[in-house]
């Protein structure tokens, strides 16, 4: 017979592959005997020690999370009132906006190394004490370069938490409860977001100086965080065998699960530490990641969540949430903050369910589910623009003021093609339903909120009823936007926002872990800032309901992606996911004695499918779940 290996398949005699088939049972059934000895939560007073002391370890950790949603989302509320008390340029409001998160993207690379090095307990620490300097900086910034400064170091704080924190989370958690405290981050990081936008409705009043106070808020939880670390909370039991410190892991062990017979969990950690390392070849965990099948793929599906879930715009539809809901109608500027405020609780209040359900459907379904409805919920949203465009009311009246006439607002006949040019807006007057005298104009470039002068210039106001629209158009079809937008936040918020960061605190090896999620992470930032530097010119080419319609489409990839690549890690040990992606080796047993197989395993539907191949007979998979 002759032979052609292929790249992942393993020529093997009759003997090694029964051999090998009755080691993946015996696995197998031990997992299955792992997950299923894991009791429900609160079943007797060891389990309660035990969650009652996780909760609050979850707690204090997520509190990273938190600082992660308040400092991305404050910043759009403090921009208001700073880019008028500092006189800042549009290119110095979009430098302290992404600054951040460029810097989230660099140091979540660099967590990893040090997450290697010191352990996730002092990377913690150092995160909240780097939010704690950057909240300081930013409330007592003089000028703009000091706010740069600081808008750069809480962005590094903010990329090494958003690595850490999961892992760490993980690494405490008994598999029972770990999807649900790992999402808890999540919860926490929208939690940061609502609150944020509560600071910024609050301090909005306050026109002098209220920024500092929204910038320097976050200094509270940021203490909180240190303090809570450097006092009580213990260093992952995981992290501290892999270096060689076995007593201070089994104390932890005993400590964390509250109770002494930790045996098992300590001798099955410490046996695939052994393993990993009889097995672990030389050179940067990078490149041994790469080289290693198994951890590739799990970096593959851990990246492309971190991607997909950008891709399918979530920060977008955040950010455009005001502008969504002054379509709908909306046309007091501290309303829209208030409703951008509930946006945002919605947000965290639908993360709330995905807490719920991840232990219950597990992380493969309902990440499935969210990212149906998420497409769903995007292609609702377009269509609502496209109606709105394709209602768009035309230009009728042209002032004879000069400064249009100069301008190229002058130019469109529709509001649409008028709001899609940053540099121009919409002035209208409405009686009813009814729009009349409306006119294309300039915008005021000191304050997008009125026109550079005219009727809709707040100075000189000729007619107190006329009415600006920037950035949008008025419409009567803003309830169907408004309906995509809550079915938006309702189908991604449970699994879609909280699932990339819960399945990529589970899917990797320890050796590999923290720079599979160093890279996961800032796979995140990397496409966060993509997307929101991105969408406007997206919007200003492919017109509104083309940039949804593109968010739409990539979300269906997305779907063939977690439907192809996201195996069920619900209730495993940690240290049993890795054989998800492994390639496993068993036999059909009618296949002969002296033939030889090729073999290979495949990951479909999220199910271990293991195929034995006889050249003469083609491929056959089967199942052993
Ligand atoms: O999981 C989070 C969450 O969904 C946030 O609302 C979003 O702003 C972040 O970008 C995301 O990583």
């Amino acid at each position: 017979m002759s032979a052609v290996l292929q790249d992942g398949y393993e020529l093997q005699t009759m003997e090694q592959v029964t051999d090998s088939a009755r080691r993946v049972e015996d696995e197998r059934s031990l997992i299955r005997a792992r997950a299923s000895a894991a009791q429900p939560v609160g079943s007797s007073d060891t389990q309660d020690g035990s969650s009652r002391f996780v909760y609050v370890l979850a707690f204090f950790s997520a509190l990273g999370g938190f600082l992660f949603g308040y400092d991305t989302g404050v910043v759009s509320g403090a921009m208001l009132l700073l880019k008028k008390e500092m006189n800042l340029s549009a290119f110095w409001q979009e430098l302290l906006v992404s600054s951040t998160v460029g810097a989230a993207a660099l140091s979540a690379l660099a967590g990893g190394y040090l997450n290697g090095l010191y352990g996730r307990r002092k990377c913690i620490m150092l995160a909240s004490f780097i939010f704690t300097a950057g909240g300081v900086i930013l409330s007592v910034a003089p000028d703009k370069v000091v706010l740069l400064i600081g808008r750069l170091t809480v962005g590094l704080g903010i990329g090494v938490a958003s690595m850490t924190v999961p892992v760490y989370i993980a690494e405490m958690s008994p598999p029972q409860l770990r999807g649900q405290l790992v999402t808890i981050n999540t919860l926490f990081i929208t939690g940061g977001q609502f609150i944020a936008s509560v600071v910024d409705g609050v301090f909005s009043y306050m026109s002098h100086n209220g920024w500092r106070y929204m910038l320097g808020l976050s200094v509270v939880p940021a203490v909180l965080q240190f303090v809570g670390f450097f006092f009580f909370l213990p260093e992952s039991p995981r992290w501290l065998l892999q270096k060689g410190y076995s007593q201070q892991a089994r104390e932890v062990l005993t400590q964390i699960r509250a109770t002494e017979s930790v045996n098992d969990e300590y001798e099955s950690i410490q046996g695939i530490i052994e393993e990993e390392e009889k097995e672990a070849g030389e050179g940067p965990v990078l490149c041994r990641i790469l080289a290693c099948a198994s951890v590739r793929r799990a970096l593959i599906v851990g990246c492309g969540l971190q991607m997909f879930q950008q891709l399918s715009g979530i920060n977008t539809v955040m950010y455009y949430s005001a502008t969504i809901l002054q379509m709908a109608g909306v046309r007091d500027d501290k309303t829209a903050i208030w409703l951008s405020a509930a946006t945002a609780f919605t947000n965290f209040l639908f993360t709330l369910v995905g807490v719920w359900l991840v232990e219950r459907v597990g992380r493969r379904k309902l990440t499935l589910g969210s990212i149906v409805g998420t497409g769903v919920s995007l292609s609702v949203l377009a269509v609502g623009f496209l109606l709105s465009a394709q209602a768009s009311p035309p230009v009728n009246f042209h002032p004879s003021d000069p400064t249009s006439l100069n301008s190229t607002c002058m130019h469109y006949g529709f509001c649409e093609q008028c709001m899609l040019d940053p540099n121009c807006g919409f002035c209208y007057f409405e009686n009813g339903s009814t729009i009349s005298d409306s006119s294309c104009e300039p915008v005021n470039p000191a304050n997008a909120e009125q026109a550079a002068s005219g009727r809709c210039f707040n100075g000189t106001q000729e007619n107190p009823s006329a009415l600006w629209a920037y950035n949008y158009c008025p419409t009567s079809y803003s309830w169907v936007v408004l309906l995509g937008l809550v079915l938006y936040l309702a189908s991604f918020a449970p699994g879609m926002g909280p699932m990339p960061w819960t399945v990529n605190s589970e899917i990797y090896p320890l050796w590999a872990r923290s720079t599979g999620n160093a890279c996961s992470a800032s796979v995140n930032w990397i496409f966060n800032v993509l997307v929101s530097l991105t969408f406007l010119h997206v919007a200003e080419y492919l017109t509104y309901y083309g940039a949804f319609f593109l968010y739409t489409g990539l979300a269906v990839l997305g779907f063939f992606f977690v439907l192809g690549c996201l195996p069920e890690t619900k209730g495993l040990m940690l240290e049993d996911i890795e054989t998800l992606f492994s390639k496993r080796l068993c036999t059909c047993g009618a296949l002969g004695g002296e033939h030889a197989h090729y073999i290979r395993p495949r990951l479909d539907l999220g199910k271990l499918h293991y195929g034995t191949l006889e050249p003469e007979e083609g491929i056959a998979y089967i199942s052993l779940q």
